[in-house]
């Protein structure tokens, strides 16, 4: 199999407080090919975050700027700031053959599908409503009228998700991770994909 296969698109999203940020980083041990899109932001730092790493940080003059000049993938208003995915860096990686995952919430993930339609779709559930509660009140990030706000707008999120591929429950985040590199490898085996890398057999035994 010798054509280059364009690496697959994997978009992560659920509601504030399920896990995503703490099974994305459990992920890179059970798929350590996988790359992450670091996105740009207008929120501020918190501790211990940096620039380039966690995001990247910018004005909300600067974010419209790379809005204009078509540099954002998707982008999406959340909570009063910015978050979008600077297109550059996904296209490139893509085009190498890398895979890459976008950990981003639903309304940049409905634009993602309209551009990249082969992109796969993962929805990051809780065990329960009432667990949701207790990790966003575990972390300790937010107020008692904060978390009333967050749990509201998570039974929004969690009725998109009929426009996701699959959904995976993070009761445990090992399990979590095996259940999404699972999805991985089985995307890699799907027949349409593997069917365009060995068109040319047919060709070269004739
Ligand atoms: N649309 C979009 N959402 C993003 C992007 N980056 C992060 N997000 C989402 O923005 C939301 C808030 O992220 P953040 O401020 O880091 O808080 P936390 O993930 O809830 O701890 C989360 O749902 C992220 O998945 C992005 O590039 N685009
Ligand atoms: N499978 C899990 N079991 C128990 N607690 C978890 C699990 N996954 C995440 N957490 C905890 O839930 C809280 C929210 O996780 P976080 O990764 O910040 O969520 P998100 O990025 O989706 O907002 C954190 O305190 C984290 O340690």
């Amino acid at each position: 199999m010798t054509n280059k296969e364009r690496g697959i698109l994997i978009v992560l999203s659920g509601p504030s407080g399920v896990g995503k940020g703490t099974v994305c980083k459990a992920l890179r041990r059970y798929a350590p090919d996988l790359v992450y899109s670091v996105s740009a932001t207008t929120r501020a730092p918190r501790e211990g975050e940096q620039e380039g790493v966690n995001y990247f940080f910018r004005s909300r003059d600067q974010f419209q700027r790379l809005i204009q000049q078509n540099e954002m993938l998707e982008w999406a208003e959340y909570v009063g700031n910015f978050y979008g995915t600077p297109r550059k860096f996904v296209e490139d990686t893509l085009n190498a053959g890398k895979d890459v995952i976008l950990e981003i919430e639903v309304q940049g993930a409905m634009k993602v599908k309209q551009t990249f339609p082969e992109a796969v779709f993962i929805f990051l559930l809780p065990p329960s409503m009432d667990e949701l509660k207790s990790r966003i009140v575990g972390r300790g990030t937010d107020s008692q009228e904060a978390i009333r706000s967050r749990m509201t707008v998570a039974a929004d999120e969690i009725s998109l998700i009929e426009y996701y591929d699959y959904a995976i429950v993070n009761d445990r985040v090992e399990l979590a991770c095996s259940r999404i590199q699972s999805i991985i490898v089985a995307e890699h085996c799907r027949k349409e994909r593997v069917v365009s890398k060995i068109k040319h057999w047919m060709a070269e035994v004739k």
